[in-house]
């Protein structure tokens, strides 16, 4: 069984409406109240807009089709946005680490809350994380393959994330990448990072995307601890 350390923490905690809903608005990073009634709403309606903006890209509907689309998509950004935050909204900073602790089998699903972001599915175990997903049309650079951009994304992502889920609040530095393979489309890709050495406040680390066996992409990134700062979850 895959335990999902994002499911147990959106377990509603024992609290009034009113104060959950006060508390999702005033995006406490506090654990507690990552599990709101508003982020589990967010992250259904998140994967809804993921899905609009595929079909929206792709469809090959008559022209006339796309305009009442069109027409029915800007109703609902006018009413989404009579009440609008300037930010997304944010997980908490230790939710990585939480799933780490909960240990190899719990999952972070990461870009719950940011139909931005790619979702990826991933795992730690000790100083290692692995992670996959499915690139898809709104991923291509080169025909039929990931943009590298976005295999720049995915790497910053789980290196990051698995720093992060260490508990060391610390910045990407430096990133840097060898496109070996096209990363082709369509197709399940696995991706691995972990972390190769530590020198005072900084953190080495390196991972890669592999397809089918073949490792594609390779990155090695240098992070630094910004301890002392205070943030308010990161988005994610
Ligand atoms: C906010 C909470 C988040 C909370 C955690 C969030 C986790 C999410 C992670 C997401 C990953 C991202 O996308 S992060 C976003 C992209 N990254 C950024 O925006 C970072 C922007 N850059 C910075 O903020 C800064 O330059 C820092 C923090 C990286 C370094 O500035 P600093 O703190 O003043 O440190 P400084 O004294 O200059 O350097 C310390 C040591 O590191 C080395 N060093 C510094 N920069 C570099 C570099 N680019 N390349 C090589 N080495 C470097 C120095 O030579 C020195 O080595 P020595 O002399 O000691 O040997």
């Amino acid at each position: 069984m895959t335990a999902s350390v994002n499911e147990a923490a959106n377990r509603a905690p024992s609290q009034s409406q009113s104060e959950d809903q006060s508390q999702s608005e005033n995006q406490s990073s506090s654990t507690g109240t990552w599990a709101t009634e508003r982020t589990q709403a967010t992250t259904a309606l998140v994967a809804a807009t993921r899905s609009l903006m595929h079909a929206a890209a792709t469809t090959d509907l008559p022209v006339d089709d796309l305009a009442t689309a069109r027409r029915a998509i800007e109703s609902v950004t006018a009413e989404l946005s009579a009440r609008a935050r300037d930010r997304v909204l944010r997980i908490p900073f230790d939710l990585p680490a939480q799933v780490r602790a909960a240990g190899p089998e719990a999952e972070w699903n990461t870009y719950a809350l940011n139909p931005f972001g790619i979702p990826v599915r991933v795992t730690f175990d000790d100083e290692t994380s692995r992670g996959s997903f499915v690139p898809g049309a709104l991923h291509e650079g080169p025909p039929d393959s990931l943009h590298g951009g976005w295999s720049a994304h995915l790497m910053d992502c789980m290196l990051g994330g698995l720093v992060q889920a260490t508990g060391a609040r610390a910045v990407t530095a430096t990133l840097e990448l060898s496109y070996r393979h096209r990363v082709p489309l369509d197709s399940e890709v696995s991706m691995e990072a972990t972390i190769t050495r530590r020198d005072g406040r900084k953190i080495f680390a390196e991972g890669w995307i592999e397809h089918d066996g073949v490792r594609c992409v390779e990155a090695t990134a240098l992070f630094i601890r910004v301890d002392g700062i205070s943030v308010d979850g990161v988005a994610s």
